[in-house]
């Protein structure tokens, strides 16, 4: 097979499966590679799947000469800031070592645009607000620092082995897909935006508030949250970029607006008609009191504008999948 396939590393997650749907939408064929530890197969209804783990470099290799893709988006990682503090050996053999598997089999089997699932963590504690690339990337937990040494990777590998890349800086992805057919399962869940709706609909107990006590308006953290839909849109247009010859980027994706906890649970509370119950904890370790991005250069570069990252697009589309029904 070969023509307008795109390998689609780690496709059954939240952001790859989303991706996949969109290439398959645009005329791409996805190939879903994916070890399924915490993707799901459920998720993986686009083009043809492979079940293989992100460290069998054999097996890649084998994947990306069989199918032979105008590009790799590498999406498989451990995404959990606090359990990259308290198990950093899975997030380094993961992130790292499965980075540089991939990059290797890329490297031997002759793929050379690669798309790679970057974070806001990678900037630690920012000097300036809103954020932009240039700004000094100091990672305060081993997960940021896992996807910096992983995008200093692909800058060497580019250098030495003509692999060209697209790093996403991503804020924080959050909503599902428009047309309801896939959203967030992540087990266990521990973003803010999920858990707040499984309390809303009651399936917790309540929603822990990690710290009212921050230098920020209300007091509570912000951030930038961006829908899957819009993440997804970025990938393909990175997939268009590489193909078209363009060059190395690294580039935020983000809404350059934020919004905190408190501005979250109101609009759960106006768009479902439920109260998000609540319990103040303290602060959680490793979190930054604000963050939200510039995102003028992936304009510039990519032609992204994020379209459906409003904060009640985000809840309408995501409220459905934690059995809550939301008001018109
Ligand atoms: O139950 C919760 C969860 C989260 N929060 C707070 O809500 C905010 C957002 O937290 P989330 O866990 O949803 O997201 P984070 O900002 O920590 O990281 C997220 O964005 C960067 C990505 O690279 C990470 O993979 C992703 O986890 C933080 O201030 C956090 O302390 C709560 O108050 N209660």
């Amino acid at each position: 097979m070969s023509g307008q396939n795109v390998l689609v590393v780690g496709g059954a997650g939240f952001i790859g499966s989303h991706t996949a749907k969109l290439l398959s939408k645009q005329g791409y064929e996805p190939v879903v590679y994916d070890n399924l530890s915490t993707g799901h197969l459920a998720s993986v209804r686009w083009g043809t799947f492979v079940e293989g783990d992100i460290l069998d470099t054999q097996r890649l290799i084998e994947v990306v000469e069989d199918h032979d893709p105008i590009a790799v988006i590498h999406f498989a990682a451990s995404a959990y800031v606090g359990e990259s503090v308290e198990h950093p050996a899975k997030y380094y053999r993961n992130n790292v070592g499965g980075t540089q598997s991939l990059l290797e089999a890329c490297r031997f089997a002759g793929a050379r645009n690669v798309i790679f699932s970057s974070s806001c963590a990678t900037y630690g504690v920012p000097d300036q607000l809103p954020i932009r690339e240039g700004e000094a990337q100091r990672p305060i937990n081993p997960y940021g620092r896992t996807k910096l040494i992983a995008e200093q990777m692909l800058a060497d590998y580019s250098v030495a082995y003509e692999l060209r890349y697209v790093a996403l800086r991503y804020f924080n992805a959050s909503g599902a897909d428009i047309d309801g057919e896939i959203g967030e399962t992540h087990d266990p869940e521990t973003h803010l935006i999920p858990r707040a709706l499984m309390a809303a609909a009651g399936s917790i107990d309540f929603l822990e508030i990690y710290g009212n006590d921050y230098d920020t308006p209300d007091g509570t953290c912000i951030r930038d949250y961006i829908h899957v839909a819009d993440l997804a849109r970025a990938h393909v247009l990175a997939v268009e970029h590489l193909v078209n010859g363009g060059n190395n980027l690294a580039v935020n994706l983000g809404t350059g607006h934020g919004t905190s906890i408190k501005e979250i649970l109101d609009a759960i509370r106006r768009l479902t008609g439920h109260n998000v119950p609540v319990e103040m904890r303290a602060r959680r370790a490793g979190d930054p009191p604000v963050l939200y991005a510039d995102p003028a250069l992936a304009a510039e570069k990519l032609g992204f504008q994020a379209l459906y990252s409003d904060l009640d697009t985000i809840i309408r589309t995501a409220a459905p999948f934690f059995g809550l029904e939301v008001r018109t």
